[in-house]
């Protein structure tokens, strides 16, 4: 009797740029993933969603402590390396990407890129001031070393993060980079809570009451298109359901999908997204909820 088994070649693990940049040297185009780790299925999500879209896929691992402020969860984010590395393996991954801090930052960082004031002053940058700029500035350094040696490619990033992504397109377009945005949808958990590292935070009760964001982002949807629907009133009295159930909300609104503006006139379903931020048990979560 033979046998026929297909053996996955190894993911490549590096940890400098240089070493990066070499190893991409001749390798074609990447299919681009950055993360910060504690890799859960919605990660997995974009990889595969990046594997056909490149000539070899590139996943980041990086807990990027400028995008965090001092009073955030910078030093207890998970850190998970080698379920991490068997999950990107089995995926299909080519290449990991995981520079220690010392590699990404020898100097301090005093160069930052700044987000346009307007989609950085609203929502998660109001929220979270310096956040973007933190993720702006390492995600042009992670793609200068994942695109150096082909002069461009894809980089696929979550809709969970749907802000995150407006201003890395943003950033994209503005400085001219030679690199295609692809978004991936946002992976759920059977409940319809949006997967997320920081819900591993929840206890098992917070966990089962952690669905009610994704509730109240559809709720408010369905209302706002009603006819006549007031989305001021609307997005006050999602607030207070929320924090009827004990939640502490940052926001809960209706912006329009093109630029996070708040829709003038009658909201027209195709062109909105509902999006959220809240805290449970003092963990923050987002979602959104695109109708
Ligand atoms: N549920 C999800 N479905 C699809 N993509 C996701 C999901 N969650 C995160 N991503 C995407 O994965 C990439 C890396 O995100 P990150 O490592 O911050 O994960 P996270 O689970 O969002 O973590 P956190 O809980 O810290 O926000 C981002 O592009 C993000 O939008
Ligand atoms: C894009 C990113 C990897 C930059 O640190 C991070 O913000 C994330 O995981 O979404
Ligand atoms: N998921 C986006 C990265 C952050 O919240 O820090």
């Amino acid at each position: 009797m033979t046998y026929s088994r297909r053996i996955r070649p190894s993911m490549h693990i590096v940890h400098t740029i240089a070493d990066l940049r070499a190893a991409l040297a001749g390798r074609g185009r990447p299919a681009f993933v950055p993360t910060m780790g504690n890799l859960h299925a919605g990660h997995l999500s974009l990889v595969a969603q990046a594997r056909p879209l490149g000539d070899v896929s590139v996943a980041s691992i990086f807990v990027n402590r400028l995008q965090f402020a001092p009073h955030e969860d910078f030093d207890s984010y998970p850190r998970t390396w080698q379920a991490d590395c068997d999950a990107l393996q089995a995926a299909g991954c080519d290449l990991l990407f995981a520079p220690r801090e010392s590699d990404l930052y020898p100097q301090p960082q005093t160069f930052t890129v700044q987000p346009d004031p307007q989609l950085d002053g609203m929502l998660e940058g109001h929220f979270r001031p310096g956040f973007f700029a933190g993720v702006c500035t390492v995600v042009m350094k992670l793609f200068s070393a994942v695109f150096f040696a082909s002069g461009g490619g894809t980089a696929v990033f979550g809709k969970k993060d749907y802000q995150q992504l407006m201003v890395i397109r943003h950033m994209v377009q503005q400085f001219a980079l030679p690199i295609a945005i692809v978004a991936g949808e946002t992976a759920r958990a059977g409940d319809g809570l949006a997967l997320s590292s920081r819900n591993g935070y929840l206890d098992a009760a917070a966990r089962s009451r952690a669905v009610q964001l994704s509730q109240a982002l559809r709720a408010l949807a369905d209302a706002a298109l009603q006819p006549g629907a007031d989305l001021a009133a609307l997005e006050a009295h999602a607030l207070q359901t929320l924090s009827a159930q004990g939640w502490e909300a940052d926001y809960l609104t209706v912006r329009e999908r093109s630029d996070l503006s708040p829709p003038v006139g009658a909201p027209q379903a195709g062109q909105l997204v509902a999006l959220g931020a809240a805290r449970l048990d003092g963990t923050r979560l987002i979602d959104n909820l695109e109708f």
